[in-house]
């Protein structure tokens, strides 16, 4: 929780349209922290394409719902607002309720794991006998059979001389 926070703590949002409710330039924990506390109906703030809105007193108000506006709080909700396809008037209301844009190059890079690639696999996996074996598999029987053969040899020997 810690990391995950200190991870954050460097990306900004920069206040434009309430300068008296947060300074101009803010170091500030986002998104973590819009993940964290601006997502409920006391407090709630929307990202949407790079901006932030404080849609807290237009969630009464929103012709779609309150719960679709906290359901798209604490994340990207560019995707949710577009699929909408909103009015022009909805995208000019909305520049109301803006209070800031995030500052993309203070937000971490998404870290992406690569899966093992397939070689690395049937490198792991590497089912082929050895050259050891392969001679074991003829070496085996032939001695088997060699093994026999002098019994046999022997045997006949021995039951000749008495
Ligand atoms: C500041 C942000 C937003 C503003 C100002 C806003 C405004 C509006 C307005 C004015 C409408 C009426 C229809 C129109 O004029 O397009 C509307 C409808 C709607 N909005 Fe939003 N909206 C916002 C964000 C969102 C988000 C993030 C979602 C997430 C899914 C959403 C979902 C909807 C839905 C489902 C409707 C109803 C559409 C319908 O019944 O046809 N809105 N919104």
């Amino acid at each position: 929780m810690l990391n995950h926070h200190r991870q954050w703590t460097t990306t900004s949002i920069t206040s434009h349209s309430r300068p008296s409710l947060l300074p101009d330039s803010l170091a500030f924990d986002f998104p973590f922290s819009l993940k964290t506390w601006h997502k409920d109906r006391t407090d709630c703030w929307l990202l949407i394409s790079g901006k932030v809105y404080d849609v807290t007193q237009f969630l009464e108000e929103h012709p779609g719902g309150d719960e679709v506006l906290l359901a798209a709080s604490g994340k990207d909700a560019t995707d949710d607002f577009e699929d909408v396809g909103h009015s022009d008037d909805a995208r000019e209301l909305m520049k109301k309720y803006c209070i800031g844009e995030v500052d993309s190059t203070t937000v971490p890079l998404r870290r992406t794991v690569k899966p093992l690639s397939s070689t690395t696999v049937t490198h792991q996996h590497n089912d082929e006998p050895g050259i050891l074996s392969k001679i074991l598999q003829f070496l085996v029987p032939l001695l088997i059979l060699g093994f026999a053969f002098g019994l046999q040899f022997f045997g006949k020997k021995e039951k000749t001389e008495t």
